[in-house]
């Protein structure tokens, strides 16, 4: 292989430069020539390819988002969309992919492999929603990021004794909202997995108040409600005022933590490798601390579940 290109593509997360530099880097000191597609899917139907050599990725490891842009790009559901892809591919001399995102990313990557192309995903969604990885790049610092909001609220929730929802993202899945609410000790993690009763979380929390614990945290993950609706929903039922804040966009943004400045780094490294040994139509990720590949088919087919240890932690622990 002489030429490979790389794309960043759906919601980005910290982690995606660090990953970005590691391919570019490992593919150099193998000969190979990258270019890296801009805005996703997007700039690969617009042939919009830039060079990237070791100069281009210097500086990158520690910032947030990514340099190469991303995009939500609906014209490459389309097989004409993925047509267009093919032949900008075939007239730059792109012999092989490395697709980074979330699992709608990643089901563009199997098309593009069912098109003939050698490609390798790398798993990067603060969802964290993408089986066949315990995590995917960016979830580790979305979750810093979130825990360190929820800290904040905290002092003044007690200081003012109110209940706060706090909103968080993940789509469809619970993830963020029930690992944040562990490492937080919030009273509730409200999430899309697991049914709630708010009549009895009232009543919950209207005891508590009795008792004298005039605040709370309950952690509400977006597929599971909308914060501001429950929290005025429950304001009259539980004794105390109740506030609601959306953590929004800031979840996905910052310098990513180490872990995920690591799991770039081995995903970007590893992910060239495969692509090189002809092993396509994968998508690396992590299993037990080592890095494995697995049939994109397989990642599409597959469903994330909470881990039971997690439900389980959760439970003891009271959220
Ligand atoms: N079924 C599909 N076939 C081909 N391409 C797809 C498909 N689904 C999604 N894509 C491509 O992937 C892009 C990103 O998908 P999506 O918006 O679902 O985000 P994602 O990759 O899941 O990331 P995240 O959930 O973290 O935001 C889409 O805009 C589209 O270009
Ligand atoms: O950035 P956008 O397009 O508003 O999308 C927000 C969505 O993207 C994510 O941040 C990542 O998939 C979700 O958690 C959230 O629902
Ligand atoms: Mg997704």
């Amino acid at each position: 292989m002489k030429k490979i290109g790389i794309l960043t593509s759906g919601g980005d997360c910290p982690g995606m430069n660090a990953a970005i530099r590691a391919a570019v880097r490992t593919a150099i000191r193998m000969n190979i020539e990258v270019v890296g597609f801009r805005k996703g899917y997007l700039g690969l139907m617009k042939g919009d390819a830039i060079p990237l050599d070791t100069k281009a990725v210097s500086g990158i490891l520690h910032r947030g988002g990514t340099f190469l842009q991303s995009a939500r790009s609906p014209e490459f559901k389309t097989p004409a969309g993925q047509r267009t892809a093919l032949n900008n591919l075939k007239a730059l001399g792109v012999e092989g992919m490395v697709v980074m995102g979330g699992d709608g990313s990643l089901t563009g990557a199997l098309a593009l492999h069912g098109l003939g192309v050698p490609v390798v995903g790398i798993p990067a969604s603060i969802d964290n929603d993408i089986p066949f990885t315990d995590m995917s790049l960016g979830v580790d610092t979305a979750l810093n990021n979130i825990i360190y909001a929820v800290d904040c609220i905290k002092d003044t929730a007690s200081s003012h004794a109110r209940a706060f929802v706090i909103e968080v993202m993940g789509r469809n899945s619970g993830y963020l909202a029930s690992i944040s609410a562990i490492a937080t000790g919030a009273e509730y993690a409200l999430v899309p997995e697991r049914e709630y009763d708010l009549a009895e979380i009232c009543q919950q929390l209207r005891a508590r108040y009795e008792e004298g614990r005039d605040n709370a945290i309950i952690i509400l993950a977006e597929g599971a409600g909308h914060g501001r609706e429950i929290a005025d929903s429950i304001k009259d039922a539980i004794g105390f005022e109740t506030r609601a804040t959306v953590l929004g966009h800031y979840q996905r943004g910052g310098a990513p933590t180490v872990f995920d400045r690591l799991l770039a780094s081995r995903f970007g490294k590893k992910s060239v490798e495969l692509l090189v040994a002809g092993t396509w139509g994968v998508m690396v990720g992590l299993s037990c601390n080592a890095v494995l590949a697995t049939p994109l088919e397989d990642v599409i087919k597959g469903e994330k579940r909470p881990q039971d240890e997690v439900l389980r932690l959760a439970e003891v622990l009271g959220v």
